[in-house]
């Protein structure tokens, strides 16, 4: 028997290696003529540097153009990714023979005899699917990019409804050489042949192999595992805004990021407006921020964290939960509108206006400075650009006092008059003080800090906020550290703001420019192509497409930030409502639809978790219930059959049985082990794990958030769901960032039984 089963393995084998030298060979054949290619676009880019020194404005932007699309194509080419090459589908005859632009068969569906009543069939067709598609010299595609529409069947097709494919392959390569392959067969009834000889299949569950790998700090691309579900997402219309929903560890993060590039390679052209990823923390920005790249693409994709969307800020600290909650509150539009104006008071402007015109003293009294101010506030316009209009009318009104009007009959005397009478004013030295303290140039930062004194903040808040509430947000505002609450203050400042009124500093013009007068078309010489696709990123403020992750915690001032960044554009919205931190559901519910406006929209639910093992799952589901009473928890697609470790920790002795936990899951992963605590313990945390090397890391919930790790220790359950009203949807977060082992520590507070397991998570 047993030399039965070594000979079957060893026939196994032989076919396996086979199969993987029919794979190496076309890898080869995709290396040869991706090389053919980087000549062309190295050639291509010599070629377009030489023509740089003629001088007609078609020609420079003719190079310009060529230069830049080059550069990308080599850069990508260049790129040597670890699997360059992915997939493969062995598709049977289709409907109508009829060919798309990539040189594949377009139809989905097998024509009616591709099937033969014996089921037996013959293979028509076979696509390798890549990072980027690779046409041969005689335009037969070796590789298809896989967000071309003849690679979706590789993702879309299953046993239940498999289209034209019989056989779907992963294939798993490291720089040019293929290490394996993993087959699923669609259609496991019909036996098909390809040259004559049989279709083998081998191995079992890319997919499987894919999750079980381990972690590192950095998320890898899903590329030759998308599964069908999540491709719908990937692949939906942009026209609108397609909201997905799903729970933890169903690859929403993921599928994001795999939509930015999809969108991309559609419409290369009308997402030169950029797209923007908002994540919720720089730690989920830095874990994410390899994937696009990794897909081809990069420069037109902007990662950016809730507290470093306003140019110039860079918030990683977090308020007190009592505090976030007055700061991300719709309820602050109104305070911070009554203290833009409010702060225009502060600027110690003296009370009457005394000038001298025409050698006569000109004098405006408090109360028509006031009557006014008021007159130049009535309309809605940003505070610091109605300036000219407050200069205007102090002008106005002391020309009326001076009875000048009256002077002269002729309306062009009267005029020159007017103006002179302007201008004496105006260059006088107190009238320009005057006006500087009267009607300051405020700055978003400015306005904040004037919020920090608590007398002043309670008039601008009054019937807004309770006293309660504002001594709290007053003294929070008088840290030197801005939170990330805080950014979206600023950005909504900015608005009632607006841009200081000064005229804009001008570029050094480059000789070649001023000759073509095409300054803002054409880059400035000592700027490559490069350079200036990555200033114009730099500089955007509004995007063709926005990405939301984490969508269920932006506040309703974020949704207003963030809603400001995509007027024009087009969403992607993804989140799961059992994981948001903000305890006002409606009030965030009520500002996102204002920021997605009327829109269409498109809502897709993903359903299986591919993070967390059965084991995990279940124990997460626990406080699930409790969170969301009736809310069904996403179904894991995998266990380990390793359960949940409950360890009680002495009151003092946390620290060491936290290490202690920490190092034995250490030993037994491969890669990271995240340590998960109250925010409060965050820098505790750190130090408990200072010895233990990189490979674990200390954070606090509110950081936990999008993050994964082979193994994570989840200390406190109870400190963490007392933490905020939200604890609960919190710590779920917190239980469900393990791909393969979690320990529990508890402490008195979470009163824990005799197996360790702490009140919050027992039936
Ligand atoms: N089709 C897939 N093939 C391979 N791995 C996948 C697939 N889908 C998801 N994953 C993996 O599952 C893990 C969870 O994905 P992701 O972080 O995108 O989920 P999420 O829904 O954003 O989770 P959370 O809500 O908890 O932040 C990641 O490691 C991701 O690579």
């Amino acid at each position: 028997m047993a030399a039965q089963d070594a000979a079957v393995d060893s026939t196994a084998d032989s076919v396996r290696d086979r199969e993987i030298a029919v794979e190496q060979t076309h890898l080869d054949q995709v290396y040869r003529r991706l090389e053919e290619k980087i000549h062309e676009a190295e050639f291509l880019m010599n070629d377009a540097a030489k023509r740089g020194q003629v001088g007609t404005p078609g020609a420079l932007a003719e190079r310009d153009a060529q230069v830049f699309r080059a550069g990308i194509h080599l850069n990508r080419l260049n790129n040597e990714f670890e699997d360059f090459l992915f997939g493969r589908i062995d598709l049977v005859l289709g409907k109508d023979g009829e060919r798309g632009p990539d040189g594949a068969y377009t139809s989905v569906e097998p024509a009616d005899d591709a099937i033969r009543p014996d089921l037996s069939a013959d293979i028509a067709e076979t696509l390798h699917i890549g990072r980027i598609g690779v046409l041969d010299a005689d335009y037969s595609p070796l590789v298809i990019d896989w967000r071309a529409p003849a690679a979706a069947p590789f993702y879309r097709s299953t046993p239940k409804d498999p289209g034209r494919v019989v056989r779907r392959r992963v294939i798993r390569s490291k720089g040019r050489k293929v290490l394996g392959v993993e087959d699923d067969l669609m259609r496991p009834e019909v036996t098909a042949f390809l040259g004559g000889e049989e279709l083998p299949a081998i191995g079992d569950g890319a997919l499987m192999a894919a999750l079980g790998r381990a972690r590192t700090h950095t998320m890898r691309d899903i590329v030759s595992s998308i599964q069908a579900e999540q491709d719908l997402v990937i692949r939906a219309p942009a026209a609108s805004v397609a909201e997905v929903s799903g729970g933890p560890g169903t690859g929403k993060t993921a599928v994001a990021l795999h939509r930015a590039a999809y969108l991309l390679y559609q419409d290369r052209r009308r997402y030169s407006g950029g797209i923007l990823v908002v994540s919720p923390t720089p730690l989920l920005v830095a874990y994410t921020e390899g994937v696009l790249p990794s897909l081809g693409e990069e420069g037109q994709v902007a990662i950016r964290a809730l507290g470093s969307l306003v140019d110039g800020a860079e918030a990683t600290a977090y308020d007190e939960p009592p505090v976030a909650r007055i700061k991300g509150s719709a309820r602050m539009l109104k305070v911070l509108r009554k203290a833009v104006r409010g702060a225009l008071e502060l600027g110690n402007a003296p009370e009457r206006l005394r000038v001298v015109a025409f050698g006569r003293r000109q004098e405006l009294e408090a109360d028509e400075l006031s009557g006014i101010r008021q007159v130049v506030l009535g309309g809605t316009a940003p505070v610091n650009l109605l300036r000219p209009r407050a200069r205007k009318l102090l002008l106005d009104a002391l020309w009326a006092k001076s009875g000048g009007a009256g002077r002269h009959t002729d309306p062009e005397l009267a005029a020159e008059l007017r103006s002179a009478f302007d201008e004496d004013i105006s260059t006088e030295d107190v009238f320009v003080d005057f006006l500087n303290a009267w009607w300051p140039e405020l700055t978003p930062r400015g306005v904040l800090s004037a919020m920090a004194d608590e007398r002043r903040l309670g008039r601008w808040s009054r019937r807004v906020l309770n006293p309660r509430e504002t001594r709290l947000l007053a003294r929070s505002l008088r840290r030197e550290e801005l939170s990330v609450h805080d950014v979206a203050l600023l950005d909504e400042l900015q608005g009632l703001l607006g841009a200081p009124a000064r005229p804009k500093k001008k570029r050094e013009l480059d000789p070649l420019e001023q000759l073509t007068g095409l300054e803002e078309l054409m880059p400035r010489r000592e700027e490559s192509a490069w350079e200036r696709a990555e200033r114009l990123a730099a500089e955007r403020t509004e995007y063709a497409h926005v990405i939301v992750d984490e969508a269920q915690d932006l506040t309703p001032m974020q949704w207003r930030m963030v809603g400001r960044r995509g007027r024009t554009g087009t969403w992607t919205v993804v989140g799961d409502p059992a994981q948001s931190s903000w305890p006002d559901p409606q009030e965030a519910a009520e500002a996102r639809d204002e920021a997605l406006g009327t829109r269409p929209r498109r809502r897709f639910t993903l359903t299986v978790n591919y993070r967390n093992p059965a084991e995990i799952a279940e124990l997460a589901a626990k406080v699930l219930r409790r969170a969301m009473p009736g809310m069904e928890p996403p179904s894991a697609v995998r266990s380990t059959g390793l359960r949940p470790r409950f360890v009680a920790a002495q009151d003092d002795a946390l620290a060491e049985t936290v290490r202690a936990e920490t190092r034995r899951l250490l030993e037994q992963v491969d890669g990271t082990v995240g340590v998960v605590v109250a925010m409060d313990r965050r820098v505790e945390a750190a130090g408990w794990l200072a010895e233990l090397g990189g490979r674990a890391v200390a954070l606090g919930s509110l950081e936990a958030k999008g993050l994964e790790y082979d193994a994570t220790v989840v200390v406190s359950p109870a400190e963490i769901e007392q933490e905020s009203p939200a604890g609960l949807r919190v710590l779920y977060v917190a239980l469900t960032r393990a791909t393969q082992q979690l320990t529990v520590v508890s402490t008195g507070l979470d009163a824990p039984d005799g197996a360790a397991v702490p009140a919050v998570l027992r039936d």
